[in-house]
């Protein structure tokens, strides 16, 4: 049976009512996971390819290119990306045969071997034809969510696959328990340590915690998301983080008994920005906004890279190096909270995604801890498009 419909790829088992109550998928035999990267270089050869692979027709300075490299080399080449999916794979194989649920997970990346092409082919030759996919990226926005999806088609399409392999992608998960727990163990821990390390400290007015996420063009931001549920200029993916940062400043200051007349100061920044300076992108910096502390209050800032799986290259570099040290410029105490990586709350979250979507768990019942969620099984049409870029066939959407 075939499921390209429209030049679109939409999954045997969508949602019926573009908004509804309904729009969990029905219980699907999915065969296995496919666990989606971003890929990243393993040495100094596969730098220059990699940012090739990465930017291909999107009008990214050479200044800013020939910046990026530098990061890569200076680690000899190798982005660490790679090894933490390694690593997550292995945990997710365990956690699976832990709790004896029989899906083998294959791993490929959008931009580095192994490519995603590759796998489904392999998968196919192994005779696996309905892969659930878990992309390491939790937030909606073309490039967290669409352009995976878009891969995936891309990979059906490459390989000749696309009326035999069926790919569905679990919901965007940024407000799953599994996923926010580990930014609340961590702010928690920060909080204390922060109080520890600077005397007589006033977490209601001498902290800032700076929750950061990968900035992304304004444009993409307005789109992020489904048109209907009217989110404002950001869209969906500056909503979403905004309410996961809540979450966790809630829960971190309860986990320290702060009284209720405490409130620690926070604010949602913007990392690694890219692409030409007249286009407009999500702003403040966070350099920025640790330099526009100065002359406050402000004695300890604690950085929480929110919008991140694990420790890759931009939160080595742009967090580790280059915040850390414009603190550091300020005279602040500052520390780097853990990101979820292969932390077992945050793996044996991944796993309840993949069976809740297996087993067709109703929206009621499924784990989210803001408003906005539990979102979509599969997304709404026009969802996070790229007006920079056009449209692009993609799974896991409903045809507009
Ligand atoms: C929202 C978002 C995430 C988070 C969601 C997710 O995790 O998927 C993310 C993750 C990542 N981004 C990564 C690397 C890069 N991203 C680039 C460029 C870009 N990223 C963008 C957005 C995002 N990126 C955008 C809008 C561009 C401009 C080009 C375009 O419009 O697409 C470039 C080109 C150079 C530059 O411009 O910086 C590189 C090298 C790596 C690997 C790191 C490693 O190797 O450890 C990871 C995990
Ligand atoms: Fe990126």
């Amino acid at each position: 049976m075939s499921n390209i419909t429209n030049g679109q790829l939409v999954p045997a088992a969508t949602a019926a009512a573009a908004d509804g109550p309904e729009w969990v998928s029905e219980p699907t035999a999915y065969d296995a996971i496919l666990l989606a990267g971003f890929g990243g270089p393993e040495g100094q050869d596969d730098v220059i390819p990699f940012l090739r692979n990465v930017t291909r027709g999107r009008g990214i300075p050479e200044e800013r290119l020939e910046e990026v490299a530098h990061h890569y080399r200076h680690f000899g080449g190798v982005s660490p990306i790679n090894q933490h999916n390694r690593e997550l794979k292995v945990a997710l194989e365990e956690e699976l045969a832990r709790r004896e649920i029989d899906l083998p997970v294959l791993w490929g990346n959008r931009n580095w071997d192994p490519y995603l092409s590759d796998v489904v082919r392999d998968a196919a030759d192994q005779g696996y034809t309905k892969l659930i996919a878990i992309a390491t990226s939790a937030y909606s926005s073309y490039s967290s969510c669409r352009q995976y999806r878009e891969d995936f088609a891309m990979a059906l399409d490459d390989t000749g696959l696309a009326e035999t392999v069926q790919i569905d992608k679990v919901r965007q998960f940024f407000d799953h328990p599994g996923f926010v727990q580990p930014f609340i163990d961590g702010v928690r821990d920060a909080l204390l340590a922060a109080r520890a390390a600077n005397d007589g400290l006033d977490l209601g007015s001498e902290v800032q915690v700076l929750f950061s996420t990968h900035s992304i063009p304004s444009s993409d931001a307005a789109k992020s998301g489904p048109a209907s549920r009217g989110f404002d200029d950001d869209g969906a993916y500056a909503a979403q983080h905004r309410a996961v940062a809540e979450v966790v400043m809630a829960a971190a200051s309860a986990a320290l008994e702060l009284d209720s007349s405490t409130t620690v100061p926070w604010q949602l920044v913007f990392q690694s920005r890219s692409g030409p300076p007249s286009m407009p992108w999500l702003e403040p910096d966070i350099n920025d906004a640790i330099h526009a502390l100065k002359g406050g209050p402000t004695r300890a800032v604690v950085i929480v890279p929110l919008g991140f799986v694990s420790d890759h290259m931009e939160v080595m570099w742009d967090l580790d190096n280059e915040a850390l040290e414009s603190c550091d410029e300020e005279g602040f105490w500052a520390t780097r909270t853990p990101t979820p990586g292969i932390d077992p709350v945050y793996v044996t979250g991944l796993v309840d995604l993949v069976l809740e979507r297996r087993d067709g768990v109703p929206a009621v019942d499924r784990p989210h801890l803001t408003d906005l969620g539990p979102w979509y099984d599969v997304c709404r049409p026009g969802c996070c498009e790229n007006v920079r870029l056009g449209f692009k066939p993609a799974v896991s959407g409903l045809i507009p």
